[in-house]
């Protein structure tokens, strides 16, 4: 018989085109970021980040409620404290208890128990230089001041009631510091660290950094964010991470990065890894189906897609309110 050359059979029906997909996109995979303000009355539309808000914890309630019964199951919180004189060098407003991420996570731990609750931590929101972490005088990074901390702010997060810490610092040894500050502080056996180990310096934040008034004042992120040509030192990042005790791997940005998401799934196969599709990936497929370039739910399907096929098991996108519309029907 003639060994047929032909696959088209495979997957000639929509059902067999879904029986190709090693993975399925799920409602559970989806973790969506808020922008927490320090304006309780605030509920204001994010001109670069097509669709987003940053809200004031008296507007907060209805909206998550809305998602919490469309299946969310998971938010990442970034504050953003409007009232300028809240920044200072060492970003001491980062876990001010009546700051926003504090307040928002006990609001929302009171009104949704099953919401699982990950708080960015990070001083940029923070800082009035607008970097990662603290500087010397020549406007580097002070490592040791830094991670300490980045992990102080973390163990606070977590005495709040958060239940994950998401260190996107990039800065070195933050993850070691936050584990053991969090053993020290008898919180390690309920408090996932999620480690932003693969990050790269690159033009895709800007968005953020509008929404959470975030951009560094002077100079970049290139000193502590990765090179983005530099595959190997991802790798070392992924590796070293490990080691200092992450529980688990956010890759970002995404789209451009398929190829260290799934050097992360090969090194790190032991660990749930994470695509995050930045500010500036979405508003991109935002401006192209604008413009006709695409359709925007079959582009954000494709993308996110291309995030599974490279190993990663969850997702943080700014789409989640979308997805939990198109998975549902
Ligand atoms: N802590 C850094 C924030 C960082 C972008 C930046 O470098 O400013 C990301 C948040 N973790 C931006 C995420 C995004 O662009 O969606
Ligand atoms: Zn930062």
């Amino acid at each position: 018989t003639q060994i047929s050359s032909i696959l088209a059979g495979g997957y000639a029906n929509p059902l067999t085109r879904e029986w190709q997909h090693e993975r399925q996109l799920t409602k559970n995979m989806f973790i969506y970021p808020l922008f927490i303000s320090d304006n309780d009355e605030d509920e204001f539309l994010i001109e670069s980040l097509p669709g987003q808000k940053r809200w004031g914890l008296n507007k907060l309630l209805p909206f998550v409620s809305d998602l919490v019964s469309k299946g969310l199951r998971s938010v990442i919180l970034f504050g953003v404290p409007l009232n300028p004189n809240a920044k200072d060098e060492v970003g001491s407003s980062a876990d001010d208890p009546e700051g926003p991420v504090i307040r928002a996570t006990k609001l929302l731990k009171q009104h949704f128990p099953e919401l699982y609750i990950l708080a960015d931590v990070c001083l940029c929101e923070y800082t009035s230089h607008g970097h990662c972490g603290v500087l010397y005088e020549d406007g580097t990074i002070k490592r040791k001041e830094s991670v300490k901390r980045i992990a102080a702010v973390a163990v606070n997060y977590a005495k709040a009631g958060v239940d994950c810490v998401a260190p996107s610092d990039m800065i070195d040894g933050r993850v070691r510091e936050i584990k053991s500050a969090l053993i020290d502080a008898d919180l390690a056996h309920k408090t996932f660290v999620f480690a932003y180990s693969a990050k790269f310096a690159g033009n895709l934040y800007g968005p953020f950094r509008d929404a959470a008034c975030s951009a560094p004042g002077k100079g970049d992120r290139r000193a502590y964010q990765l090179p983005s040509g530099g595959r190997g030192l991802a790798r070392r990042a992924l590796r070293r991470d490990i080691n200092e005790g992450t529980d688990g791997i956010i890759v970002k940005p995404s789209t451009f990065y398929l190829d260290v998401m799934a050097d992360a799934a090969e090194i790190c196969k032991d660990y749930p890894i994470c695509a995050y599709h930045v500010s500036g990936e979405y508003a991109m497929l935002h401006a192209a189906a604008e413009k006709g370039v695409c359709d925007l739910k079959t582009i954000a399907f494709e993308s996110h897609h291309g995030f599974l096929r490279a190993g990663a098991r969850l997702i943080i996108s700014y789409f989640t309110p979308d997805f939990l519309e198109w998975l549902s029907e």
